[in-house]
């Protein structure tokens, strides 16, 4: 069974919740790892009220005992503060006292989920369709993925993320090693290598709030130490760089991904974009370039994977855009929410974890095995033929 999981839970409802299946036994979990993760992807500038009242971390509640996982499912949750603003809004059970219409949404935000999941569910609380399509889920996949960040770090397999574009602002392109580009990005409010272009990024972001406006960005995110082979060309399906793809695109508010050089692939010619194969001793077959973003074939190359994501403006405007009222049918500006004005670098620490997940997800279908142990021996001895070959 492939490595998979779920999430539930609402935005202002108590918890969100994710079961993760087809972790392996005696994968050592380090907690205040995983929680450090979820912190991360509540910072960034740009964010709205919300994240000061959320101190996110992850409680585990099944697969797991005295830090290790067993094999069985993991079950995990993470706690909403705001929970307790909401009961009487938000409650599952009928409460004495409850108000279920107080709080009601009825006038659509054009680029948000409200109308077409209105119509789809037959909801006319459109408060129904915006708790779940919020991005608040993030917090649980985050969380899903920190655990696949930590089975990939086992193998010395390293994830990190850059914001390289907010709007008509673009940070200098860089190829730093995973570890430094984390620890210079981590040092960011927006996630960016270089001090003058945060600054930057953050007065554009000051501006575009104070036009009651919102803007979107690109990020990009890098996995180094990953071994040729992980996906494979044999089925659509089983096509990594497609599925990772998939996973940036479910994102809330992504709109697209690019592998390696990705849409310049369109402009240069065929000499400029592949990257020569190369043969050493120590390294074996390796790659003069990496235009291809660590993939041929819908395989990895060996080469680090390089994937970048495009994140739209925020729907919620606090100069709200033109909408109908679903109550009368007639022209209303847009339901204004509390909102986040720019959150492209938390959604940059978002695509990580789901790039980790896809790749570990792979590694798994490649090295699988119950355990650890098990998974390692088969590593192991594929380096080997990958070294004699
Ligand atoms: C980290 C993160 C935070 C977000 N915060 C907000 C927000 O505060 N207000 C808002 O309207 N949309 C926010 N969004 C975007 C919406 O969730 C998203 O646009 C919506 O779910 C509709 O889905 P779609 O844009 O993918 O079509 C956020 C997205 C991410 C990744
Ligand atoms: C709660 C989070 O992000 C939320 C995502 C979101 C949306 O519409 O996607 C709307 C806002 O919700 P609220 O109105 O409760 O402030 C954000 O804060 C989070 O990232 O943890």
């Amino acid at each position: 069974m492939s490595l998979r999981y779920l999430t539930a839970g609402e935005t202002h409802g108590p918890q969100l919740t994710a079961i993760i299946e087809g972790l392996p036994s005696n994968l050592q979990l380090d907690f205040e790892e995983l929680n450090f993760q979820l912190h991360r992807r509540q910072k960034g500038y740009g964010r709205g009220r919300r994240m000061q009242i959320e101190k996110d971390t992850a409680q585990i509640v099944g697969g797991v005992r005295h830090g290790r996982t067993t094999g069985a499912p993991v079950a995990l949750v993470v706690a909403n503060n705001d929970w307790k603003h909401w009961t009487s809004v938000m409650n599952i059970e009928p409460i004495e006292g409850g108000d279920e219409a107080k709080r009601r949404v009825h006038r659509p935000r054009p680029g948000h989920a409200d109308l077409n999941g209105g119509l789809k569910y037959d909801l006319k609380d459109l408060r129904n369709v915006l708790e779940r399509s919020s991005a608040r889920e993030t917090a649980a996949r985050v969380a899903v993925g920190a655990m696949a960040r930590q089975l990939l770090a086992a193998f010395g397999i390293k994830v990190a993320g850059q914001v390289i574009r907010i709007g008509e602002i673009e940070a200098p392109p860089n190829r730093l090693p995973a570890e430094e580009l984390a620890r210079l990005t981590e040092a960011s409010s927006v996630r960016v290598v270089d001090k003058e272009t945060e600054a930057r990024m953050e007065a554009y972001i000051d501006q575009i709030k104070a036009d009651g406006d919102s803007i979107g960005g690109i990020v990009e995110c890098v996995v180094e130490g990953v071994p040729v082979g992980l996906g494979s060309h044999v089925q659509w399906d089983r096509k990594l760089d497609s599925r990772i793809a998939g996973a940036v695109v479910s994102i809330n508010a992504f709109k697209g991904c690019e592998v390696g050089i990705g849409f310049e692939a369109g402009i240069l010619r065929g000499s400029q974009v592949h990257d020569p194969i190369l043969y050493s001793e120590e390294r074996g077959y390796h790659r003069a370039s990496n235009n291809a973003g660590g993939f041929e074939g819908g395989m990895t190359t060996g080469e680090p994977i390089v994937v970048r994501g495009v994140m739209k403006p925020i729907p919620t405007l606090y100069k709200p855009l033109a909408s109908v009222d679903i109550d009368t049918r007639e022209p209303f500006t847009a339901q204004v929410e509390r909102s986040d004005s720019c959150a492209v670098p938390a959604a940059s620490v978002v695509m990580e974890h789901v790039v980790a997940w896809e790749v570990a997800k792979a590694f798994l279908e490649k090295f699988g095995g119950d355990s650890m142990e098990e998974i390692r021996r088969n590593y192991d001895s594929y380096l080997e033929q990958v070294r004699s070959y």
